[in-house]
């Protein structure tokens, strides 16, 4: 944000200007013109509220402004004084129906005093509607920490481009709807919020292995194979084979059943080794022994050992935390740092799931998942995915593409299966 701040095309106080008013317009849009409450930091997200109150004042909403402090940057200063309109002391400021929180944004960089952030929470909770210019204070923009108390808000505007906050827990959680408002800046860069994937279309010569392969190695508990090579097979794969010693029940009839087959066989798209495996490390050594594009899941992950193994696999793997920590060890910093760490230490695509899931290649690009329903959060949804991601690698897709598009849809068929699906109705969604 501060390169881009700095390549602006227009003055700074222009950006400012853009954002305050983006702030009054969506709060009015949110909220209707209820009597405001404008809560101003000392700098330039407190710059913003300034500029949102003489937006909601000429729009005829009934504003009031509370500070904390005087202004600390010549914008913040310039703001206040274009408000012109009065200014009370945050603790002496009385609840109103809207409360729009401009005391802190990126620049916060330790937690609020004990008595300002009850404060907030106190003005955040009796208002019938709660707004955050940017993010909400106490919440650190790059790691999605929270440096003091955070009350729930109901809508966050963010400015320029999303913050790695408005994306991991335990921010995300607390600030209600995120919407991007659009100041005339962005920041592009090897972070970024993972969109609407564009998959592969079905060639018109297209035969079943050109469509892709998917080969499974069940384990001991197939009925997690079943979900993922289910998955697979609605995911667009022409042809998914699972090699078992037993017959499994419950999946459709085109996914072939076999005893054993060769894992060099130069047709298999995708290699799925993990979901239902149990005890059975040897089929994750069977599996890496194989040149062919893996995905690496569940049980699979613990029996790696050493991230180095995965080395010029070709692999994504798809820890939860758990696994994450099994495999590569408590590492420091954010969940995003972590990701990336895991990343370069393995060479694989991490893709390390959640409430915030994140997709983190070696080369440092990471991809922050939208949000995705809570009610995802029931057994057999991680085997889901891993099949869609090996489906869409078997398709073709590059094993980042193809883990980024395996996570988004995964997340909007949740959407559609509704909250009390289970991971079998997920597939009908695929
Ligand atoms: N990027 C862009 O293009 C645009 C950005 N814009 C807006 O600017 C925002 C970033 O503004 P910002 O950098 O001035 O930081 P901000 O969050 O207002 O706070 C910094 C001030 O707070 C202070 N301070 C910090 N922690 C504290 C604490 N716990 N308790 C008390 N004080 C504390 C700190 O003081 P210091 O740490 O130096 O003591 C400093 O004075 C951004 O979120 C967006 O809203 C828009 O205008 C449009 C264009
Ligand atoms: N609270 C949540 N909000 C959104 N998605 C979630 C939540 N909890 C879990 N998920 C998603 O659900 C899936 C669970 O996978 P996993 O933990 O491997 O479960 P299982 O091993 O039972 O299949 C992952 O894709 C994860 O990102
Ligand atoms: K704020």
């Amino acid at each position: 944000m501060r390169s881009a701040e700095a390549a602006a095309p227009v003055a700074l106080s222009e950006l400012m200007e853009r954002a305050g008013q983006s702030l009054a317009e969506a709060a009015l849009r949110f909220a209707g013109p209820v009597p405001a409450l404008l809560l101003c930091g000392p700098g330039n997200n407190g710059g913003d509220g300034f500029v949102a109150a003489r937006y909601l004042h000429q729009r005829e909403v009934e504003v009031r402004v509370a500070a904390l402090g005087e202004a600390q940057t010549d914008l913040a200063r310039a703001a206040r004084a274009a408000w012109g309109g009065a200014i009370e002391p945050i603790e002496d400021a009385a609840p109103a129906p809207l409360v729009i929180d401009c005391l802190f944004g990126t620049g916060l960089k330790r937690g609020l005093e004990d008595a300002v952030s009850e404060r907030l929470s106190g003005l955040v909770k009796s208002a019938q509607w709660a707004v955050a210019a940017d993010l909400p204070s106490g919440v650190e923009a790059d790691s999605g920490g929270l440096l003091s108390q955070v009350p729930a808000f109901d809508l966050t505007v963010s400015f320029g481009a999303l913050k790695p906050a408005h994306r991991l827990m335990p921010a995300m959680a607390r600030m209600g709807r995120v919407v991007l408002a659009d100041i005339g800046i962005t920041a592009d860069g090897p972070w970024f919020e993972i969109g609407e994937p564009a998959l592969p279309p079905v060639a018109p010569d297209a035969h079943k292995y050109s469509r892709g392969l998917v080969h499974c190695l069940t384990g001991e508990m197939p009925g997690a194979m079943a979900l993922a090579a289910s998955a697979a097979a609605r995911s667009g794969a022409g042809y998914v084979r699972v090699s078992t010693s037993a017959p499994i029940a419950g999946l459709p009839r085109s996914v072939v059943q076999v005893g054993d087959a060769p894992l060099a066989d130069p047709r298999i798209g995708c290699l799925l080794v993990g979901p239902g495996l149990g005890k059975l490390p040897q089929l994750l050594t069977l599996a890496l022994t194989s040149h062919r594009p893996k995905v690496i899941d569940a049980e699979a992950i613990g029996h790696v050992g050493d991230p180095a193994r995965l080395k010029g696999q070709d692999a994504v793997i798809t820890p939860h935390s758990g696994e994450f920590a099994t495999l590569f060890g408590e590492l420091p910093g954010s969940k995003a740092e972590q990701a990336l760490a895991a990343a370069a230490a393995s060479g694989a695509v991490v893709v390390y799931k959640g409430a915030d899931t994140l997709v983190a290649a070696p080369d440092g690009r990471l991809g922050f998942a939208p949000p995705a329903p809570a009610w995802l959060a029931t057994a057999g949804t991680g085997d889901v995915l891993a099949g869609m991601i090996a489906a869409l690698r078997a398709r073709g897709m590059p094993a980042f593409e193809a883990a980024c598009a395996g996570v988004w849809l995964h997340g909007r068929a949740a959407e559609r299966a509704g909250p009390y699906m289970i991971a079998d109705d997920l597939l009908e969604w695929l």
